[in-house]
């Protein structure tokens, strides 16, 4: 698990530092130096990856989507010197094709997904995505969504409290940290991150405490991605990203848990693999791997990156190439 979610303690108006940026720049430019080729960075952030790519490439032309107007306003001053290189995008990324289309764009060489939050939602209180800030529960990415963190806290049972929390935080004790904020909850609204920090803090017991950092890491993950809807977005964005991927096109995915990390192993994986059925005497050609995976399970930063940013050391990179045209368009042209 990101062993630093939730957690304040960087510098407020620190920059977010990209996380494994030369490895990511190395995976994906193959791809990104053939002549008119675009990019799609997904959660662009602060810019810091897209701002390396444009660098590096000077041809390349970047479509940056990101749910977060905040950083979107970041990115568009970061990336002016860029300006007639790239088209910004407030979506979500599982509208990328959406966004694709509406540029008239119909394939792509790269897409980056960073996943995750980026150091200013963590580190602007107000945001309330973290546990040591007194602020208000909300950890809305795309604060025009109307969901936010103290509504789950307040409105859903204690059952679906207690899944969100085990399954999303892998918390061990999620029906005793589900029962004091239900029970908590009759008395008064739990509207702030304090609160539930030292709800959570009470419900564990004190043995516990001690021991492996603040315990309330687990419970404010699980909201997040609650909240966000982390999970299932991501799941419908692989395929559909990777459906726009050109012929020779690559996509890099970080993540900074072992859930988003195991569907993305499991999306690559699934277009990585002949599914021709193992009683056939000949490989289909329908059935062949669209994907070639370009790393070996999951890269990790180096212990020095790690050190000096303690946010890249939960991540973990995959990538992939397209190798063929999609299963069902071998044969067909891929341009109208
Ligand atoms: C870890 S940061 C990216 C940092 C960026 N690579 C950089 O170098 O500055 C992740 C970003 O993804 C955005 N994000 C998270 N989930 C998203 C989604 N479903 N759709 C679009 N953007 C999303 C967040 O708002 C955040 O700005």
């Amino acid at each position: 698990m990101g062993d630093t979610v939730g957690d304040a303690s960087g510098d407020a108006a620190a920059a977010h530092v990209p996380v494994m940026l030369d490895r990511i720049v190395e995976l994906l430019s193959p791809a990104l130096e053939r002549p008119g080729a675009v990019f799609v960075d997904g959660t662009l952030g602060l810019g810091g990856h897209s701002e390396a790519m444009l660098t590096a490439h000077p041809g390349l032309r970047l479509v940056g989507v990101d749910r977060d107007t905040t950083a979107l306003d970041r990115s568009r001053r970061r990336l002016a010197p860029f300006a007639g290189r790239v088209d910004f995008a407030h979506a979500e990324y599982d509208d990328i094709p959406r966004v694709l289309d509406d540029l008239g764009i119909t394939e792509v060489q790269g897409v980056l997904l960073d996943l995750g939050v980026s150091s200013p939602q963590l580190d602007e209180a107000e945001r309330g995505f973290a546990y040591s800030y007194d602020a208000p529960l909300d950890m809305r990415m795309d604060r025009t969504q109307e969901l936010t963190a103290a509504d789950v806290v307040n409105t859903y049972s204690a059952a679906e409290l207690a899944r969100i929390l085990r399954d999303y935080g892998e918390e061990r004790f999620a029906a005793r940290i589900a029962h004091t904020i239900v029970r908590e909850r009759i008395r008064h609204r739990i509207d702030s991150t304090r609160l539930l920090a030292d709800l959570v803090r009470e419900s564990i017991p004190a043995a516990t405490r001690r021991t492996g950092g603040n315990p309330a890491k687990r419970t404010f993950q699980a909201l997040r991605i609650e909240v966000n809807a982390e999970l299932a977005i991501l799941e419908r964005t692989l395929p559909a990203a990777i459906g726009r991927l050109a012929v020779g096109g690559r996509i890099a995915v970080l993540s900074y848990h072992s859930l988003e990390d195991r569907l993305t192993k499991r999306a690559l994986a699934a277009l990585a693999t002949d599914t021709t059925p193992p009683d056939l005497p000949v490989p289909l050609p329908d059935a062949q791997p669209e994907l070639r995976l370009l790393t070996r399970g999951a890269e990790q930063p180096s212990a020095d990156e790690s050190e000096g940013n303690p946010r890249a050391a939960s991540a973990r990179l995959r990538a992939a190439e397209r190798v063929r045209a999609a299963r069902g368009r071998v044969g067909r042209r891929t341009h109208p």
